[in-house]
């Protein structure tokens, strides 16, 4: 296919006569999904079915044809669908994308000549207005139409002119308006005035980077008594429960040799004990840095067997990949041209104000030592941890690093393995977080840990779905993280972990929780949303069957995701009427209308509330007195709704929310 000039409209006072005609007629705007124009891709997973829109016009009358082209980037052959008329000049087509990688798509649109005959035929002839001279324009159409084709097409165009020209007003009609003129003549490769969109870039990743449930760890607390170092090998012991509980994907903490220089210790105290492991964020020492393992867990052929076994048990290992040195990482002597240096012969700590990161320093991406050098040690470094079977990485800070390294990074890594899923930890201005996913990054943490309230998480939620970015931004709602051990927990109770999971794992595709979330630990430093005696600077042993636990809560919240495609995104999220500030109701539709979830939950740990609510049955195209089937997923309890006003009353000291699949009676 020819590539003709894209539309183009942009306004000059002084255009000349010569470049207004080479103007498109067709006016293709506000083409969906993109992202800037097209100047970062959108996101999309395999097998699904990407739904494209746009305004498309042009002057008068005349019947447009419009569709949606694309093809994979690496290949030549565009191929296309029809969009379809919605009115008011938009249009809706979609195609479904079947591998990774990248792709492009663009919109083609042309008047359609014969079909504005067709309609304008019909129309005068139903008003009994004489057509005779319009007929006579009908058959030069086809016989022009004989003369622009070849071969068999050409043969049949020809015999339809000479089978119209036989015929009397009232048959000519007849057969201008058959489907079967309209289908020959729609082979024909004749496209007046036709527009073409710029292309647009389409990122297709696999199906783990939008639905997956994330469960976090640090290996060396995988042991009986805080005395002893847990390993790689100990970990094999979790990996049953883990796979019970539903989850995907199995995360660890940094894994490297941890610096002696500065460690921290208990409870983020400056001074280390001698027993005192440090923070595995502060990579590197005399035993290696970024591609090394801290030997203390385990040789590389540990590792890999792990690796193994997760995936025997339906995991995947996901690696942080946090670019920072302890003051013992080899990179200092190897390459100090990476750092600033001060006068004083020192290099500032990091810090994420108001945090300080005393034991750890940044390497310096622009110096003249660091360019190219640098960057391409940390891309192999990746690729180092790719080629042992790790295709997922949870990014520290990506917001401190230059936005043009994680672009480059990104795209040169999934070049050759685009498999590869990166995770943001990015907490950080939503423009900041936003561009993080328009450079490539997969999905992204959020500030979901602090939206508590009915109207916080309303207008959370909305905003994810809504904005601009709902392109390129997924959100993986950690439910708490090493470093977040949320307010809110600290005095609910076990509702108040049922309450957050529920949150979590209905209202996005992608979750995620940091180990002891199950056991609802929530024990805070005085005054702050930090662990007391925190995983990060000991080593902390857990009975993982201690009463009181949500395991199997967990594992049946997992269950409902995995069966209910309206589940698989944080798309398609509504929130809906429930008649009480305490219970956020909301619903989740897929995209073809076959699974409709509705979650209600109280956001009161403490009491019972209640709330009379509204089935959403005009989602549905259902009448407001119409029946409907509704069915409780955490146990399977089945009856029939009659009408759209109901009634909800919620103990959470038996369960603070409901779970409903609901189907048309
Ligand atoms: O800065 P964030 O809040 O995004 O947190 C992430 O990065 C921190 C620095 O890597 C990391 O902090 C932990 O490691 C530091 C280096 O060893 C240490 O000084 C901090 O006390 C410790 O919390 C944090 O865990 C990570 O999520």
């Amino acid at each position: 296919m020819t590539a003709e000039k894209p539309t183009e409209l942009s306004y000059n006072p002084h255009m000349p006569l010569s470049q207004a005609l080479l103007l498109p007629r067709i006016v293709i705007e506000n083409a969906m999904p993109t992202l800037e124009g097209g100047q970062f891709a959108v996101k999309a997973v395999v097998g699904q079915d990407v739904v494209v829109t746009a305004k498309v016009f042009a002057d008068g009358h005349d019947k447009l044809a419009v569709r949606v082209r694309w093809r994979a980037e690496d290949e030549d052959v565009w191929q296309s669908a029809v969009m379809n008329d919605l009115g008011n000049n938009g249009w809706q087509g979609q195609f479904r994308v079947d591998s990774q990688g990248r792709y492009l798509f663009c919109i083609e649109a042309w008047i359609d000549q014969f079909a504005s005959f067709r309609y304008e035929l019909e129309k005068k002839h139903m008003a009994a207005v004489p057509v005779s001279l319009e007929l006579q324009e009908g058959r030069i159409h086809v016989q022009q139409a004989a003369e622009r084709s070849e071969g068999q097409l050409s043969e049949q165009l020809a015999a339809l002119h000479h089978e119209l020209s036989g015929l009397l007003e009232t048959e000519q009609i007849a057969l201008f308006l058959h489907q079967r003129s309209a289908d020959l003549m729609a082979r024909v490769n004749h496209r007046a005035y036709l527009s073409l969109s710029p292309e647009y870039p389409l990122d297709v990743e696999r199906e783990l980077a939008q639905f997956a449930s994330w469960y976090e760890l640090f290996p060396r607390s995988i042991t009986d008594s805080p005395a002893r170092h847990g390993t790689f090998n100990d970990v094999h012991s979790r990996l049953a429960m883990i796979q019970d509980m539903g989850f995907d994907v199995l995360y660890f903490p940094p894994i490297h040799p941890i610096g002696l220089s500065y460690r921290k210790g208990p409870n983020n105290s400056l001074t280390a004990g001698p027993d005192d492991p440090g923070s595995p964020y502060a990579i590197g020492s005399e035993e290696g840095g970024h591609e090394a393992i801290h030997s203390q867990l385990g040789t590389r052929e540990d590792f890999r067997q792990l690796v193994a076994a997760a995936a025997a048990h339906g995991l995947e290992i996901a690696l942080d990949f946090a670019i920072q040195c302890s003051q013992d990482h080899p990179w200092l002597k190897q390459h100090p041209g990476w750092f600033n240096w001060r006068p004083d012969g020192t290099i500032k700590y990091a810090e994420n104000p108001p945090k300080k990161y005393q034991d750890i320093v940044n390497v310096d991406f622009y110096t003249p030592e660091a360019i190219p050098s640098l960057w391409l040690e940390l891309r192999d470094i990746v690729v180092g941890w790719v080629e042992e079977g790790v295709k997922i990485f949870r990014v520290d800070n990506p917001h401190t690093k230059p936005l043009p390294f994680w672009q480059w990074l990104i795209a040169d890594v999934r070049a050759l393995y685009p498999e590869v899923i990166f995770l943001a930890e990015a907490f950080t201005t939503p423009a900041m977080m936003a561009r993080l996913g328009k450079v490539g990054y997969s999905q992204s943490y959020t500030y979901f840990t602090w939206r508590n309230t009915k109207a916080e998480l309303a207008s959370y939620f909305t905003e994810l779905n809504e904005s601009p970015w709902r392109e390129c931004y997924r959100p993986n709602f950690f439910v708490n993280t090493p470093d977040i051990n949320p307010a809110f927990l600290h005095d609910s109770g076990r509702p108040g972990f049922l309450i957050r999971a529920v949150l979590a794992t209905m209202g996005s595709g992608l979750w995620g929780m940091y180990s002891g979330f199950e056991l609802c630990e929530s024990a805070p430093v005085p005054g702050k949303e930090e662990y007391l005696d925190s995983e990060k600077y000991e080593i902390r042993p857990r009975d993982f069957n201690a009463p009181g636990n949500i395991i199997a809560e967990i594992a049946q919240l997992n269950r409902i995701r995995r069966q209910n495609p309206a589940l698989h995104t944080h798309l398609g999220l509504k929130v809906y009427n429930a008649w009480n500030d305490n219970i956020l109701y909301f619903g989740k539709r897929s995209f073809d209308g076959s699974n409709f979830i509705l979650v209600a939950v109280s956001l009161d740990p403490h009491n019972v509330q209640e709330a009379n609510f509204e089935l959403p049955l005009w989602e549905m195209g259902l009448p407001d007195n119409a029946s409907t089937q509704g069915e409780d997923l955490m146990n399977g309890h089945r009856w029939t709704w009659h009408g759209k006003q109901q009634f909800m009353r919620i103990d959470p000291a038996y369960q603070p929310f409901g779970i409903w699949r609901i189907t048309a009676s």
